[in-house]
């Protein structure tokens, strides 16, 4: 279904949401004014760590649940005041298995696919080209509770393409699956996005499939976006080379930060855990003079690196913190 109003395909504004604890519990706010657009046929990633507030601005897009101020669209079309007719718009994968273990793959697409009201037939024809697609034809006329993690994943992708939506919603597409199951399940993503033209809303807290998969992305913490753009525009705000330096002890951290801190080639030093980052203008050059001074200081160090700036120097240059410490924080 082609979007002809010019309007972006997804656009969040100033979204809040807060969950009313109840018995005691105290309320949550999910999101404090989350907004992003997406444009039309392409991958767009909302990265953000456990709890940032992904899934609830998902829910929110594709009409499952209602914001408390703010307003959403699907190409074009307000979510609150049209749930209908954004609901034939969109698929969406959500995190749980969709798929009933007991029927095959086939008949849980062609099922998906009637209960979109689509005719018999079209819905079988539609069902055979999914699964040679996802390469699951093989496994089509087995039940779905003899399927591996990731094809039970790549079937539940294939039920949410059914009737041919315009946005799809996968929400963390790649969680719970092996490396080699994920990286199936991205050059899917991939080839699915190009040949079906649609806008695809993923939601990830893996930095490298945001990297990999997203024209452009939002990065949520606390319910609201703190920095967006392409991944590479993303990187290149950051001027420079990142330097790590691994501690062997956690104890010599604040010893460490004081003595490299002098160094007026390093920018933004901050330690977390054992790892202590910084940015330079040239790295190959400042981490040497890095090194010399936390020997002097008698600090043993672990391992050190010079890398191009990842996703990850960039939550951490807009949040104060590392995405894995973020991710823990909310375990
Ligand atoms: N139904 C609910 N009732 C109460 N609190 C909720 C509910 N759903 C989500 N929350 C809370 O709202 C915040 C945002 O959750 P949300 O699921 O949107 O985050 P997320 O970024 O999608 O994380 P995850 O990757 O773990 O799903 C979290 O603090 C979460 O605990």
């Amino acid at each position: 279904m082609a979007n002809t109003t010019g309007a972006p395909a997804l656009a969040a504004s100033a979204l809040t949401k807060t969950y009313r604890g109840g018995r005691g519990k105290p309320s949550v706010a999910a999101l404090g004014g989350l907004s992003f657009e997406a444009a039309e046929g392409t991958v767009f990633g909302l990265l953000g760590p456990n709890g940032a507030g992904k899934s609830t601005t998902v829910k929110i897009l594709s009409t499952l649940s209602r914001a408390d101020s703010g307003r959403a669209f699907v190409a074009g079309i307000d979510v609150a005041a049209r749930p209908d007719q954004v609901r034939h718009r969109i698929g969406f994968v959500a995190q749980k298995q969709v798929s009933d273990p007991m029927d095959t793959g086939r008949e849980n697409l062609v099922l998906a696919g009637r209960l979109q009201g689509m005719a018999g037939a079209d819905a079988k024809a539609r069902a055979r080209e999914l699964l040679q697609r996802f390469s699951l034809d093989e496994a089509g006329d087995r039940l779905v509770k003899t399927y591996s993690g990731g094809m039970a994943r790549k079937l539940d992708v294939a039920i949410g393409l059914m009737h041919r939506p315009a946005v799809l919603f996968l929400d963390e597409p790649t969680t719970g699956l092996d490396p080699e199951a994920r990286a199936d399940m991205w050059a899917e993503i991939e080839r699915m996005s190009a040949e079906e033209r649609m806008t695809v809303l993923l939601t990830t807290h893996y930095l490298e499939e945001a990297d990999r998969l997203a024209s452009r992305l939002a990065i949520v913490d606390h319910g609201r976006v703190v920095a967006s753009g392409t991944p590479e525009e993303l990187k290149n705000e950051l001027r420079g080379d990142a330097v790590v330096v691994e501690l062997s002890h956690e104890a010599d951290a604040p010893a460490a930060l004081a003595s490299i801190g002098r160094l007026d080639v390093l920018r933004e030093v901050a330690a977390s855990g054992t790892v202590l980052r910084a940015r330079a203008d040239v790295g190959a050059s400042a981490l040497p003079l890095a090194l010399a001074l936390l020997e002097e200081a008698g600090i043993r160090v672990a391992s050190a690196t010079v890398a191009r700036p990842s996703l990850d120097d960039v939550y951490l240059s807009h949040t104060g913190r590392t995405f894995a410490r973020a991710q823990g924080e909310e375990l």
